[in-house]
C-alpha cells in the first residue's frame, strides 16, 4: 500500500497574519512544515515526499528539510498562484507510484491510522478524502440575513490527505485547467470530472492552521502529546 505524498506549502499565510509564510512558524522547536513532514517520514507506507514551496523559499525549505533530517523528500518544486496550481506542479514530478496522497503543509496533526484508512479506501475507489461531521449549525446567509438553515446531517468538514490513483487525479487537474475550473480541494476536481469520491472519517485533531487562533489549539495539542509521551 505504498504511496507518494505531495505537500503543498507554497501559500502566503495571509489569514495567519504572521508577516511570513505560516509554514515557517516555530512550534515546539520546529517549523510548522517540519511537524507535517515528520508524519510522513514516520509512516512506513510513505515511499516519498514531493514538497511544493514558494519559488523564493525553496532554499529555506531545503535547509529545513536537511536540518531536521527529513530523508523521504524526493523533490522540492516551486508552486503556483493558487493551491490547485501548486498541487499540479507536484503531480507533474511524481513518477514512481500509482497512488498519490495530497496533504496540506498546514495540517501537522493527521494520524498515521487515518492515513492508512484513507489509502485502503482509495485503493478500492480510486479517490478518497478524510473528513469529519460538522458540529455547528450552518446557515445560508445573504446580506447579513439568514436565508435558511442547512440540514447538517449530510455536511462534513473535508480535510487532507486526499488519496487518488495518479492517473485519475492527473486527468482531473488537466481537465480543470483546460476549463478554467478552480476548486478549493483536489477531490472537487474529481467530482467536476464526474467521478466518485469516497469519504473516510478522520478525527477533529487534524486541523488546518489558518488563523492565529489555530496556533492556540496547535500548542495545546503538542503540549498534550509531550505530556503523554513523558508519562508513557
Ligand atoms: N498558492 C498556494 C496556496 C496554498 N498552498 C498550500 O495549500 C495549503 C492550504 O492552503 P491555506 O491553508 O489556505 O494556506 P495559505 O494559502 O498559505 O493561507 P492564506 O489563504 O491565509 O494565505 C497550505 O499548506 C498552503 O501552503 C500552496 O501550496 N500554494
Ligand atoms: C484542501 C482543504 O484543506 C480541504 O479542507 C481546504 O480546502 C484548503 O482550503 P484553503 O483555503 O486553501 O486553506
Amino acid at each position: 500500500m505504498d504511496y507518494v505524498v505531495i505537500i503543498p506549502a507554497a501559500g502566503q499565510g495571509k489569514r495567519m497574519n504572521a508577516g511570513k509564510n505560516k509554514q515557517f512558524l516555530m512550534l515546539e522547536g520546529a517549523p510548522l512544515i517540519i511537524h507535517t513532514l515528520r508524519v510522513f517520514e514516520m509512516d512506513e507506507w510513505c515511499s516519498g515526499i514531493i514538497l511544493v514551496g514558494n519559488k523564493n523559499e525553496l532554499s529555506d525549505l531545503k535547509e529545513a528539510v536537511n536540518d531536521y533530517q527529513i530523508e523521504k523528500v524526493l523533490k522540492v518544486v516551486p508552486g503556483g498562484e493558487e493551491r490547485q496550481h501548486s498541487v499540479y506542479e507536484g503531480l507533474k514530478v511524481v513518477d514512481q507510484s500509482s497512488r498519490v496522497l495530497i496533504h496540506d503543509g498546514a495540517r501537522p496533526f493527521v494520524s498515521i491510522d487515518s492515513i492508512h484508512k484513507l489509502v485502503i479506501a482509495a485503493h478500492d475507489s480510486g479517490a478518497a478524502v478524510l473528513g469529519v461531521p460538522i458540529k455547528d449549525t450552518v446557515k445560508h446567509i445573504e446580506q447579513k440575513k439568514v436565508v435558511k438553515t442547512v440540514d447538517r446531517n449530510s455536511l462534513w468538514a473535508v480535510q487532507t490527505p486526499q488519496a487518488f490513483h495518479l492517473s485519475l487525479i492527473l486527468s482531473a487537474h488537466l481537465k480543470a485547467a483546460e476549463q478554467g475550473y478552480l476548486g478549493t480541494d483536489d477531490a472537487s476536481l474529481i467530482e467536476h470530472a464526474g467521478s466518485e469520491v469516497t469519504i473516510v472519517e478522520g478525527d477533529y485533531l487534524n486541523i488546518k492552521l489558518t488563523t492565529k487562533e489555530d496556533l492556540l489549539f496547535a500548542k495545546a495539542i503538542l503540549r498534550e502529546r509531550k505530556e503523554h509521551h513523558n508519562n508513557v
